[in-house]
Formats: structure tokens, sequence, C-alpha cells
């Protein structure tokens, strides 16, 4: 497959992007570019519109406006290279308890196998790569459905680096992981946005998405705010939206969100 994108093409960009859900608008004329080779956070309070934009982005809600992928219009790309290249992790994902944790990281590699075919060495190697990753690659024989919630998180994160997408988009990623685990991820994305992939994330960790290179700060379905995680701005932004209940500060060369009582 063709490698990632070229300099200065957006990993995904949406223009003039609009959802409805239950025939309610949830996202209103949404502008964005999410820059390969980055990590991008999406922040903002509940009902923002966080969860439909990530699957309006990945195309997997009815929406109108423009979607690209890679700088190709989305809706032109077949649906298989979609899944080669975009990775999706999803929130509360169901997948069938009885298959074993190798067999659900080989679901990733669906996309890149013909019909019907069986997954090669190739898809092996990488489904060993994806839970080594995630320190998952112990359980390989385990049931899903005999995992805790952060296991089975960690299994469903390997099934999405499995598929080795350009593009990986993550709802809620750190979802019952513990301290140690949670900075594995961090540690991960920074590696996958170091090599040359997108990375998105919807996050309510505020403290793990301002350690993000971009932030999108979301409100009533609307971009507020987009901006480096490191400027001061986006930290104002990320103040108003939730109330100026937060304040970031800088400790130890680490950027927090301290909650105001
Ligand atoms: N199936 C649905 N039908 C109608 N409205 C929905 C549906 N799912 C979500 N909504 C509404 O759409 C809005 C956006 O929901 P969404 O899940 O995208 O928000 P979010 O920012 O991810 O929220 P949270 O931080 O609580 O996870 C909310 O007002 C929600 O109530």
């Amino acid at each position: 497959m063709k490698a990632l994108a070229a300099d200065g093409v957006p990993a995904l960009a949406a223009r003039g992007l609009a959802a409805d859900l239950g025939g309610r608008p949830v996202l209103h004329g949404i502008d964005l570019d999410l820059p390969a080779g980055a990590w991008t956070a999406i922040v903002g309070p509940n009902g923002a519109g966080k969860s439909t934009l990530l699957r309006a982005l990945a195309g997997l809600l009815p929406h109108r406006g423009e979607l690209s992928l890679l700088g190709r219009p989305l809706a032109a790309i077949h649906r298989r290279e979609r899944a080669r290249r975009l990775a999706w992790l999803g929130q509360n994902e169901a997948v069938a308890p009885d298959l074993s944790v190798l067999d659900v990281a080989l679901l990733g590699r669906l996309p890149h196998q013909s019909w019907l075919a069986q997954p090669g060495p190739a898809d092996h190697a990488a489904a060993e790569r994806a839970l080594r990753a995630t320190q998952a690659w112990d359980w390989r024989d385990r049931r899903l459905g005999q995992l805790s919630g952060g296991e089975r998180q960690r299994v469903l994160l390997a099934r999405a680096l499995a598929v080795e997408a350009d593009v990986l988009l993550m709802d809620e990623p750190l979802a019952n992981l513990d301290p140690p685990h949670q900075a594995d991820w961090l540690r991960l994305v920074r590696e996958l946005a170091g090599a040359g992939r997108g990375v998105v994330s919807v996050l309510h960790e505020v403290g793990f998405a301002l350690q993000a290179d971009w932030l999108v700060v979301l409100a009533d379905g609307r971009v507020a705010h987009r901006g480096a995680c490191a400027d001061p701005a986006t930290h104002r932004a990320l103040e108003a939206v939730f109330e100026h209940r937060i304040a970031i500060r800088e400790i130890d060369g680490w950027r927090v969100a301290l909650p105001l009582p």
C-alpha cells in the first residue's frame, strides 16, 4: 500500500460537516484539518458532540458536508481501502466474547486479506506486534469475555493497531486503563505520530489531552477552539468551555488541569 500522507496534506479534513441524531442537529458546519504525523485530542463538555464528530470523521455516520482522508474525498475511497487506511477504536464496542484475544487482534487484519482467505504470516506478525505493544500478548489464547475491563480495552486497542493504518481514531481509549497503562498509551500515540500517522482521540481526561500536539475544543456541536496544546490561548479556551471550573497549570514541565471547587 502507498505510504503516508504527502507533506502538508491533512490526515483528515472536514468542510461544513453537519450531522443529526434522532432527527436533531448535533454537529453544525464543522471545518477542521487534522494533521498527519501528529496527535490531536478532542475535548469538550458532556453532550458536546465529540463521539458524534469522531464517528462522522470515520465515515460511520450519515452527514452533510465534505470529508477527505489523506487528501482524497472519503466517499470516493472504496470501503476496504478506507478500512486499511483508517482504524477505529470505539466506545464500548461489542465484540464476540468467545473470540480468543489473538483472533480479536486478527480482526484488525481483515481489510488486508482477500475475501474468505485465512490470515497469512504478515497478518499474524502484525497482530503479534500490536498485542505486544499493549502488553496483551500473554493472553493471546484467552477468551475476550474472560478479561477485565482494562484488559479488554488493551485487546481492542491492539485490534486497532493491528490494522497499521495511516490514521487512527480512538473514542475514550483510556477507559478502564490503570495509570501505568495510560502512560503506555501516551508513549504509544507519540510513537505513532512520530512515525507519521495521524492520531485523533476523544478524551475526558483533560490532563492527558493536554499532552497532545493539537487540541480541538468542542461545544454545542461546534469547534470552539483549535490550537496547539502548548499555546496559552488553547488553555484559556479550555478553561472557558469548562466554565472556569478547571485551571491549566504547568508543573515539572507537564501541563495539568486542576479541578476548581
Ligand atoms: N442516538 C441518539 N439519538 C439522539 N440523540 C443522541 C443520540 N446519541 C447521542 N445523542 C445526543 O447527541 C449529542 C452529542 O452526543 P455525543 O455522544 O456525540 O456527545 P459527547 O460529547 O461524546 O458526550 P460525552 O462527553 O457525554 O461522551 C448529545 O446531546 C446526545 O444526547
